[in-house]
């Protein structure tokens, strides 16, 4: 036994206490001195055994156990000495240094503690009520004391850890306030058939003793607390903290009521009772408070009397009338009655071990509350059911989730060693990751950051490329348009052209009857239309020179080098073709030249001018038959002996010509003009002396000429390229005109045709008439001066003759000069429209001369420029 908690040894362990007290000490009359050793009358039921689930009712005496605080340090410091002997193992206490014999002696209860620890209190006083309150009885633990005994400090740390829901109120000057909720102004102390409660009070469900002790905690905030004259922090009004537990078993499903328990715990902090204080708001208080807990004192004296209770004063207090359910029997109760330690707090302590004496009398009879009708556990169990469904979806979700998200991330992976090389690395990480790694919100940010950023590369990329392919499509489009635009004005232009060429083709036809039609008519039937060969004239209708055209022109191939043409008037610009064909193949008839020419035509002029001389009369000898031999056969035996008739002058003059030609088709035409100028003068001779009247024959051998083929001139197979390379495949290749070239090429073979035809022709008849013009002026001029002066010789012969005659033949003489003058004239009148008609058959014979050179000019011109151009 000690008389002070601080220097009392630990308390025995509570168990042990607890299995020690099998009975308990009656409760103890302030008259009875042996009370103080008489054990407990009545015997209190073994809480854990009868506390089992088929017990219905526990009845029972309310449990009482009284703790002694320490003395505190100014009650050390004033050296007040411990007023009592307690006895844990004996659950006695009893008042020190008794002077004299007492009425107090000794009180026995169901425990009696000292010291700070609470735990043993807990263990002592509250651990079976709890216990029996979450099987479903009321409980009621209140404290009672004097101020500053400890009250408070017992309830505080009572905390243990209960599934419940919570309230928190006290009872301040007689008014109930929510300490969890100072806004709520409107609870109030109702009672209908689940019995006498606060309603309106806010509650709060708690999982945790953390979530128990912190709306304590709350709750003390809010509390009205004060220092009086014996307490710093005095507690100034009743407090109820209230648990109401809801329980039932295990196995019975969340949709029904069947089993559901309802119980409440009350832990109550009474105010102190205390004397009169200096203070008047703490005396008023005091007064609340000192009512109440009269109050109390009266309803429980009332339910421990002896004689049947007629009425108990519930109502008198708010804390009765709060009580009132758990002191009416349906409740466990325990009252842990605190006293302080000291002498000077003697009788306030022994009134409170006499309420404590009291309150050991009250008998409960706490039953177990069932209900069946909706319950707050009820809807948290369905609730509770509901949230196991939806956990059980997310979790299957979350199953699902994290093997999409593998599946996925193998898709990633795939993809990227596909299309993405570069981030494959990027992914590769993400593949050992685990699933439940994966459900990490940091690992899955990581790996959804990360997909993102991938899916987001390749979409830029994928962009890229769709906007590239759109351009290209794009351009292609443009390219297209223009195509089709272009393609469109070739057609045009081609159509254009063709429309051209076939104008010109029949302009050309035209052209070329009409001048066919100037030709005489014996020879146009005699004569082919061309002086070409067939193989060099470039077809305007065909649209592609074949191959086998090729071929004849390979055999073809000694066509002369045309003559380049002649520098048309007004300067026509021909740009030759860059890439020469046949330039390198230079023909030539290396076995006749201009110069075996000249004898012949030298020759040929001699006859004619001897045949026109001699009337047509004159036939060469057969010594210069034999003299002009060799130059017959190097004429190739185109210069035949001329005979007396006017045929072999004209055939003599054809052959000339013929001679000319092939000097000039030879690509002597440097020499061309010397033969001109030759012919002219024989033609100017046979004209001069000749007496006959009928040129035709002349003519139409001038017209053979012109419209002569070269191969009667010339035998094709006697020229051979200077080179003597014969011209290859490949050369031949060039000449063919593809279907693409060939417009083109027949555009510009029109043209220039059409540039060189007309002016050259016009320029070289002007100059050739011109020419011819002088020439035959000239010619006149010195036949007029020839004939004068014969006539002045004829005259000085005559008049010599006249005055050599007698005067009769003189007269004679005279008439027959009138007569010779008169003949004379009409010889003159007569020479003079000869000589016109000869100088217009000159002139047409000019013309007609000069326009063949032209013609062969422009058309050898046409076949190089055809070649040249392939
Ligand atoms: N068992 C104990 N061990 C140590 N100190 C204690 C003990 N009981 C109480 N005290 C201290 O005593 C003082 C008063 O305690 P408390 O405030 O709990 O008394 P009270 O009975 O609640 O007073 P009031 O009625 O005025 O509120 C406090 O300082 C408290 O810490």
């Amino acid at each position: 036994m000690s008389t002070d908690g601080l220097i009392t040894p630990p308390p025995t362990p509570v168990g042990n206490q607890s299995q020690q007290r099998t009975a308990y000490p009656s409760p103890t009359s302030s008259s009875s001195k042996s009370s103080s050793t008489t054990k407990p009358s009545n015997t209190r039921p073994t809480l854990k055994p009868s506390f089992s689930t088929k017990s219905t009712s526990i009845r029972e005496n309310v449990q009482v156990m009284v703790r002694c605080r320490p003395r505190s340090k100014k009650e050390l410091q004033i050296d007040e000495e411990p007023c009592w002997l307690i006895s844990p193992e004996e659950g006695s206490i009893e008042l020190a240094r008794l002077k004299a014999p007492s009425t107090i002696s000794t009180f026995h209860y169901d425990n009696v503690v000292m010291g700070v620890d609470n735990e043993q209190v807990y263990k002592a006083g509250i651990l079976d009520l709890v216990r029996s309150a979450m099987m479903g009885y009321n409980g009621t633990v209140f404290a009672y004391g004097q101020t500053a005994s400890g009250k408070t400090y017992t309830m505080d740390t009572t905390g243990r850890e209960y599934l419940l829901r919570v309230s928190y109120m006290e009872i301040y000057n007689e008014k109930i306030k929510d300490l969890l909720n100072t806004q709520n102004t409107d609870p109030e102390i109702v009672e209908d058939k689940k019995g006498v409660y606060v309603r309106n009070l806010k509650e709060v469900i708690v999982k945790t003793a953390q979530e128990v002790m912190n709306c304590i905690k709350e709750g003390e905030g809010n509390r009205h607390i004060s220092a009086t004259d014996y307490n710093e922090h005095s507690s100034r009004s009743h407090t109820v903290f209230q648990f109401v537990i809801e329980s039932r078993s295990k196995g019975v499903p969340a949709n029904t009521n069947r089993g559901v328990r309802v119980s409440q715990l009350n832990l109550i902090d009474l105010a102190g009772s205390e004397k009169v204080a200096t203070d008047i708001e703490r005396r008023k208080e005091g007064g609340y408070i000192n009512k109440s807990l009269l109050t109390l004192g009266n309803v429980i004296s009332k339910l421990t009397s002896d004689e049947p209770a007629t009425h108990i004063p519930f109502r008198n207090s708010k804390l009765t009338r709060i009580l009132q359910v758990a002191l009416s029997g349906n409740a466990r109760i325990s009252v842990i009655c605190t006293i302080n330690p000291t002498f000077a707090s003697k009788d306030e302590s022994l009134n409170t071990l006499r309420f404590a004496q009291r309150a050991k009398l009250v008998k409960t009879a706490a039953k177990m509350t069932r209900i069946l009708d909706n319950s707050e556990l009820q809807n948290c169990l369905i609730k509770i059911a509901e949230l196991q469904t939806k956990m059980q979806e997310k979790t299957d979700l979350e199953a699902e989730t994290r093997q999409r998200l593998k599946s996925l991330l193998g898709l990633i992976l795939t993809s990227s060693k596909e299309d993405h090389p570069d981030q494959l690395e990027m992914f590769k990480q993400f593949s050992n990751i685990s699933a439940d790694d994966l459900m990490k919100e940091s690992t899955m940010r990581d790996v959804v950051a990360r997909c993102e950023e991938g899916f987001s590369a390749q979409i830029t990329t994928h962009q890229k490329q769709m906007d590239k392919m759109a351009q290209d499509v794009e351009s292609m489009r443009d390219m297209v348009n223009i195509m089709e635009s272009a393609h469109a004005k070739q057609t045009d232009a081609l159509s254009k052209r063709d429309a051209q060429i076939e104008k010109l083709k029949q302009e050309l036809s035209a052209s070329k009857s009409s001048r066919t039609t100037k030709m005489p008519i014996s020879r146009q039937t005699k004569t082919p239309r061309s002086s070409l060969h067939p193989a060099f004239i470039p077809t305007m209708e065909s649209t592609k020179v074949p191959m086998s055209k090729v071929l004849e022109l390979q055999e073809h191939v000694h066509i002369p080098q045309p003559p380049p043409p002649p520098p048309p008037p007004p300067p026509p610009k021909i740009e030759l073709p860059k890439k020469p064909v046949l330039s390198d193949t230079k023909l030539t008839q290396p076995t006749v030249t201009l110069q075996d020419f000249n004898p012949a035509i030298s020759l040929a002029v001699k006859h004619i001018s001897e045949a026109i001389s001699t009337g047509l009369t004159h036939s060469p000898s057969p010594q210069e038959q034999d003299d002009d031999e060799v130059e017959y056969d190097m004429m190739t035996s185109c210069l035949e002996p001329p005979n007396q008739s006017i045929v072999d002058i004209s055939d003599a003059i054809s052959r000339v010509f013929k001679a000319v030609i092939s000097s000039t088709v030879l690509n002597q035409e440097q020499k061309v003009d010397d033969s001109k100028q030759t012919i002219t003068q024989a033609l100017k001779n046979a004209i001069q002396h000749s007496t006959v009247k009928n040129f035709i024959p002349i003519h139409e051998a001038v017209a053979f000429i012109q419209v002569a083929p070269l191969t009667e001139f010339v035998n094709p197979s006697q020229l051979v390229p200077v080179n003597e390379e014969p011209l290859i495949a490949e050369d031949l290749s060039e000449l063919v005109v593809t279907d693409d070239e060939l417009p083109e090429l027949e555009e510009e073979i029109v043209q220039e045709l059409s540039v060189l035809e007309c002016p050259a022709e016009e320029h070289m008849v002007q100059e050739l008439s011109a020419l011819e013009r002088s020439a035959a002026e000239e010619e006149l001029l010195e036949y007029t001066a020839e004939k004068k002066m014969t006539e002045e010789e004829l005259a000085t012969t005559e008049k010599k003759m006249v005055q050599e005659l007698p005067t009769a033949e003189k007269e004679k003489a005279i008439i027959s000069e009138q007569d010779l003058s008169r003949q004379n004239q009409i010889c003159n009148e007569e020479s003079d429209s000869f000589i016109e008609e000869a100088y217009s058959h000159s002139i047409n014979q000019s013309s007609t001369l000069s326009f063949i050179f032209n013609k062969w000019t422009v058309m050898c011109f046409a076949v190089y420029i055809f070649f040249q151009t392939n």
